[in-house]
């Protein structure tokens, strides 16, 4: 059996990418998208591991377990979730609001935030967005994630506010911004133990390597120039964090439990994690 794993063709995930290029995707039948499909294949049993969106796991818990020890999140500021508006946060109010089809996690955290710290309740709208025409015609404000974001992070239009949403959750709670998890359906965990550990030991084993690797890693995309080295450098393991630790597991309870509260979940689900 060849285990179906989904992998998020984001820079915020390069160790894995980098591992995947170098040995560790054999035996293993790889899916590169980004989050918000590889959402929906797992939630369709397309994919037996994945890395998703960490509100993917609310809405299927009695389908899904984590996997311990590797999440994508932040402690403060990301650079690469961004709210990009026309106007400052305090006057959006009623106004539209067009949230990156790639996403689901920041869907919800930029409601929380926009309802809890700046009173709005905006039109919402879910469509492709390019970061060349940042807030849509018609549109206040918009919110994009991954590499898209990052780019907008490192130059910012004129005229356009930026607010990092990770920041934004921090001053809200004081805690980390979980924004995606792996996750395993759970019929594949109990049927295939082993295939899992091997799956899992993957992943866990090419955030262990970062250290040793990134200069290489970090090498091997300057090539399109879209960022320098520099930018890399602070963006990988600085900003984004890969623990999934019990400091980071308090910050995804907590936005669990908001989501809940504010009614974009049913209820906020109790964290299983898959036995590796
Ligand atoms: C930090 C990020 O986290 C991502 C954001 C996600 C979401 O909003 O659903 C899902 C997975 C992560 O790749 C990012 O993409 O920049």
């Amino acid at each position: 059996m060849v285990p179906r794993v989904g992998h998020i063709a984001f820079l915020n995930v390069l160790p894995l990418t980098y591992a995947l290029a170098h040995g560790a995707a054999e035996g293993l039948d790889i899916l590169r998208a980004v989050p918000a499909q590889l959402n929906d294949r797992l939630e369709a049993k397309h994919l037996d591991v994945s890395g998703v969106s960490s509100i993917t796991y609310a809405h299927h818990a009695d389908d899904l377990l984590i996997l311990p020890d590797v999440c994508i999140a932040s402690d403060g500021d990301v650079r690469s979730v961004l709210l990009v508006s026309r106007v400052p946060a305090e006057e959006i109010g009623a106004q539209r609001v067009v949230l990156s089809d790639k996403s689901a996690s920041s869907h919800v955290l930029l409601k929380i935030i926009l309802h809890r710290l700046y009173d709005a309740a905006p039109m919402y709208e879910v469509r492709p967005l390019t970061p060349d025409d940042p807030v849509p015609d018609g549109a206040a404000a918009s919110m994009f994630i991954g590499d898209d974001a990052l780019e907008l992070y490192h130059h910012a239009p004129r005229g356009i506010y930026i607010y990092d949403l990770a920041r934004e959750w921090k001053r809200l709670t004081g805690l980390r911004m979980v924004f995606g998890i792996w996750a395993a359906a759970r019929s594949f965990a109990a049927t295939h133990p082993a295939a899992l550990h091997m799956v899992h030991e993957r992943i866990a084993g090419a955030f262990r390597d970062w250290e040793r690797v990134k200069d290489a890693a970090i090498g091997e995309v300057l090539a399109d120039g879209r960022f320098t080295r520099t930018e890399l450098t602070e963006y990988l393991g600085h900003a984004v964090v890969w623990q999934l630790d019990a400091e980071t597991l308090e910050g995804l309870r907590c936005f669990y439990r908001y989501a809940a509260e504010d009614g974009f979940i049913r209820r906020a689900p109790a964290i299983e994690m898959a036995s590796v």
